[in-house]
């Protein structure tokens, strides 16, 4: 089975845009990420649409509460049969250990964010947050694989050094990566794809760069080639 690097971001508005756009990808090539604002407009109906397909869905809906609400959030996302889902390490311990066990093992993966890729060194001083956003992932890195998830969401530029402190089973997911002279948008700890992946990332989320290019298509076929290219060679 086919084991794409690449996770395209659905960020639009409605299912219409999201339902188009896929109709042009193969499930071999991508797999996808619905989030807040998709899910929040079209609901569960488009994932099972999405799955219909044949994409493997990341749903991407970073849960962040009480344990019990979370837990119970995490067990109906679970009964979508979504590839991929996730909260915040910030939650903690408690809320972690919650998810952890509302979600059977080898079924959905359970990941948690650790400090968003638009974050950087201001935001938090201005949060009172300890230390450098390395320090920061490292140890909210440490908490998740500590509490049984299966992974993280962290920066590419993070992900080298988590992949020798967390080992090589534990799953790294990249957003913030721009292929050279893209916009970096609202990113700010941002790496190319190249990049991300020498540096150990598991899989690659790409929104605008690929949504909003002239021609998705090519450009969803040039960040694989760039990434196979960097696999085969290594
Ligand atoms: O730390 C995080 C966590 C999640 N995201 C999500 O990834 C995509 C990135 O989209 P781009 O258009 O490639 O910037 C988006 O859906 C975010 O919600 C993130 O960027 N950073």
């Amino acid at each position: 089975m086919s084991d794409p690097r690449i996770i395209v971001a659905l960020d639009f508005p409605n299912a219409e845009y999201a339902l188009s756009l896929t109709a042009k990808l193969d499930p071999t090539w991508c797999r996808v990420k619905v989030g807040k604002e998709l899910f929040t407009a079209a609901g569960p109906h488009l994932i099972e649409k999405l799955m219909g397909k044949g994409f493997e869905v990341f749903l991407d809906l970073k849960f962040h509460d009480i344990p019990g609400t979370v837990a119970n959030a995490c067990r109906a996302a679970v009964a979508l049969g979504v590839w991929m889902i996730n909260v915040h390490a910030l939650g903690g311990r408690r809320m972690l250990s919650a998810a952890r066990e509302a979600v059977p093992p080898d079924s959905t993966k359970l990941i948690a964010v650790t400090l968003l890729t638009s974050m950087e060194q201001c935001d938090l001083d201005e949060l009172g947050v300890n230390g450098d956003p390395h320090d920061v992932v490292q140890r909210l890195a440490l908490l998740t694989q500590d509490c049984g998830l299966d992974g993280v969401v962290c920066s590419p530029r993070e992900a080298a050094e988590l992949r020798e402190v967390m080992g090589p089973g534990f799953c790294l997911v990249t957003p913030g990566v721009r292929p050279a002279d893209a916009s970096l948008d609202d990113q700010k700890r941002v790496s190319s794809p190249r990049q991300a992946i020498q540096n150990g990332a598991d899989y690659l989320v790409i929104g605008r760069p690929i949504t909003q290019a002239s021609d998705p298509v090519s450009m969803l076929r040039r960040l694989n080639d760039e990434i196979d290219e960097v696999r085969n060679s290594s």
